[in-house]
């Protein structure tokens, strides 16, 4: 059993009986911010916290360490949404963490903050002490950043800054840069550099756009991922009596008392489905994931009155945001080949064994090589702000607008309307704005280019369509149902064309093969997204946004769920918008503020 190695002093249980009647805090989900949660409330000794978490604790295989290998497909959940109109009906997966530690243990590794002008307009939409300012200090908290080493440093001079001010130096999670690189990779900068995309040495500063080489979560010390289990749980776990944590259990419903105190929760095994119940003395905590903390909710009912009952489920707090304002970032994932290319690329890692498993010894040995780079995408990406995606930007804003209530069904609360205004307000002027950006690209020397439309104005969600709470909620990303959000994949489409052709790019004989040279006019671009393209970076973000009740929000700034006491959301479904960025190091960033707030309810 994956128990044995925590006795006797275990925490970690599979079954009912070993825990207590009652815990201080119950947070729901042992992910990536559950686990930041747990760690920092059970700092004081006398607190007691229950996590309970559907997946288990992964086996420390290499696959959950070594950069450079893919993830076990075990620790990976897959759920497909509803077709996709925007996508030409087709459906698209999402993927999630199923283990205890969550997205961060099979997660691409991108470890690069969002640009301050994100976070404040997390502030701008009603969440004092939400902005960069705010949040700085967590992500430092968060994080134990190393420098490249010389060699890196020597091979791309000036593309990495060497310093530490922006960063934290002491935190859980290891935050650092592959210490080996495929030399191609000076052509990306070189390339964009050509088209005037500047190469950013900091990003993590406020100013996220540019081409950079970004932070990856590992350890710098021994190249290894850097997860939400291995910095926040698994140093505590065998030390602190006064935290459990259940694996293989999901919770399935919360039980609130007088003045609609959440009081209990209710959980399912994962293998038998027997149902126990465990009592909250102080609060509830949800940290399930923005898929699955509004299931959580709906199914206790705290969400839209009219899905609610139309279910037999009788309302709580009719809540209309649980579920809506969903966001995620779809991705079209470009292909080239390269002629005069003959250096081992990317691809030989799956396409010539041998080479492979030289590098995992050289990995083994001496904690270089191939294998310290993340094997989904590697470390290189260009963040554009939509002025550098087309010179006809302010036309392209005008050009796409729509009378918002358009984009949602005719039922939809007005709230939700008004919240979706507030934020359309903000996300003009971000999309006029050279500081954050609206496309990111991603290459690690190989055929696959990904693209992704890191900033949707398309909003979709999560809501249950069953009172069994094994079965997934409804996945609606709605993909493309602003046409702002095509009419930017279209342009940088047309971007990365311009970058592949860039005399650097073109030295390596660079040719696209999808779409391909004879997909070239706005309407076959466009079709080669809708047929192609995919709803979702591996983003989830926003289903129980931190906004105001009359603007479709489901917490307050201190993450606390409208209408209820004694319970909290504190995952990536508090985000009012998703970030220019990758999620992760965001998330770290709000579970230790989450962590503070909830403290400083003990006074
Ligand atoms: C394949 C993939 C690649 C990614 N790549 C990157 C990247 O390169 N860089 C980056 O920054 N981010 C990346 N992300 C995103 C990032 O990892 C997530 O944003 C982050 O982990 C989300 O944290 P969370 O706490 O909100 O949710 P999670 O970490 O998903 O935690 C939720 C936890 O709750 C558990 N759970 C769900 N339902 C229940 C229930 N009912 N009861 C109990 N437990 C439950 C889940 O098993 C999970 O462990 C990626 C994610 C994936 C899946």
């Amino acid at each position: 059993s994956p128990f044995n190695r925590h006795a006797p002093l275990a925490v970690v249980f599979d079954h009912t009986g070993q825990l207590r009647e009652s815990y201080d805090y119950i947070i729901a989900g042992g992910g990536t911010s559950g686990l930041v949660v747990a760690n920092r409330l059970t700092e004081n000794p006398r607190i007691s916290v229950l996590v309970i978490e559907r997946g288990y604790l992964d086996g420390q295989e290499n696959g959950t360490s070594v950069p450079g290998l893919s993830v076990p497909t075990k620790y990976v959940r897959t759920d497909t949404s509803v077709p996709q109109k925007g996508l030409n009906n087709r459906t698209a997966p999402l993927y999630t963490g199923d283990v205890v530690g969550g997205g961060t243990v099979v997660n691409g590794m991108f470890f690069a903050r969002g640009a301050a002008a994100d976070y404040d307009a997390w502030e701008q939409l009603g969440n004092p002490g939400w902005g960069w300012d705010g949040l700085l200090p967590y992500f430092k908290k968060s994080e134990t950043f190393t420098p490249p080493t010389a060699e890196i440093d020597d091979m791309f001079p000036g593309v990495i800054s060497l310093d530490l001010e922006p960063h934290g130096l002491d935190g859980p999670v290891g935050s650092s840069f592959s210490n080996c690189q495929y030399p191609v990779i000076e052509n990306f900068y070189a390339g964009w550099k050509s088209i005037g995309v500047a190469i950013n040495p900091q990003p993590n500063n406020g100013e996220a756009t540019g081409a950079f080489y970004s932070t990856m979560s590992a350890y710098a010390k021994n190249q290894s991922r850097a997860h939400a289990s291995n910095a926040y749980y698994r140093p505590i776990a065998g030390a602190r009596r006064n935290l459990h944590l259940i694996a293989g259990h999901s919770v399935s419903k919360i039980n609130f008392g007088e003045k609609n105190r959440a009081v209990s929760v209710d959980f399912m095994s994962g293998t038998t489905n027997e149902t126990s119940t465990v009592k909250a003395d102080c609060e509830v905590i949800l940290a399930a994931g923005a898929f699955r903390t509004p299931q959580i909710l709906q199914l206790s009912g705290v969400g839209p009155e009219p899905l609610l009952s139309s279910l037999g489920i009788k309302t709580v707090v009719h809540l209309p945001g649980v579920g809506s304002n969903f966001q995620d970032q779809p991705t079209l994932y470009m292909q080239f080949r390269y002629g005069n290319y003959t250096f081992p690329t990317p691809d030989w890692i799956f396409s010539n064994a041998s080479w492979a498993a030289e590098q995992l010894d050289i990995y083994y040995k001496n904690r270089t090589g191939i294998m310290t780079i993340p094997y989904l995408g590697g470390s290189t990406v260009a963040f554009l702000p939509l002025q550098n995606v087309t010179s006809d930007y302010q036309s392209l804003i005008t050009s796409t607008s729509v009378n918002p209530s358009s984009l949602f069904p005719p039922s939809t609360h007005p709230s939700i309307i008004a919240g979706y205004i507030a934020q359309t307000e903000l996300l003009r002027s971000i999309y006029l704005s050279s500081h954050t950006a609206v496309a990111e690209i991603a290459w690690e020397g190989g055929d696959t280019v990904p693209l992704a439309m890191i900033r949707p104005s398309s909003r979709g969600s999560i809501n249950i369509n069953t009172t069994n709470p094994t079965s997934p909620p409804v996945i609606d990303f709605n993909t493309f149902s602003h046409p702002i959000d095509i009419a930017i994949a279209i342009a940088s489409v047309k971007k990365i064309r311009e970058w592949a052709s860039s005399p650097p790019m073109r030295a390596l004989g660079t040719i696209e093969t999808f779409p391909g040279a004879n997909v070239s006019s706005v309407a076959q671009i466009e079709q080669a997204i809708r047929n192609a393209a995919t709803s979702s970076w591996q983003h989830p973000t926003s289903t129980t946004a931190m906004m105001k009740r009359e603007w479709g929000g489901v917490v307050d700034a201190e993450l606390r769920v409208y209408g209820t006491q004694g319970l909290r959301v504190v995952d990536a479904g508090v985000f009012p918008m998703s970030v220019a960025g990758h999620s992760s190091s965001s998330v770290y960033a709000v579970a230790e503020k989450a962590a503070d707030i909830i403290k400083a309810a003990w006074i």
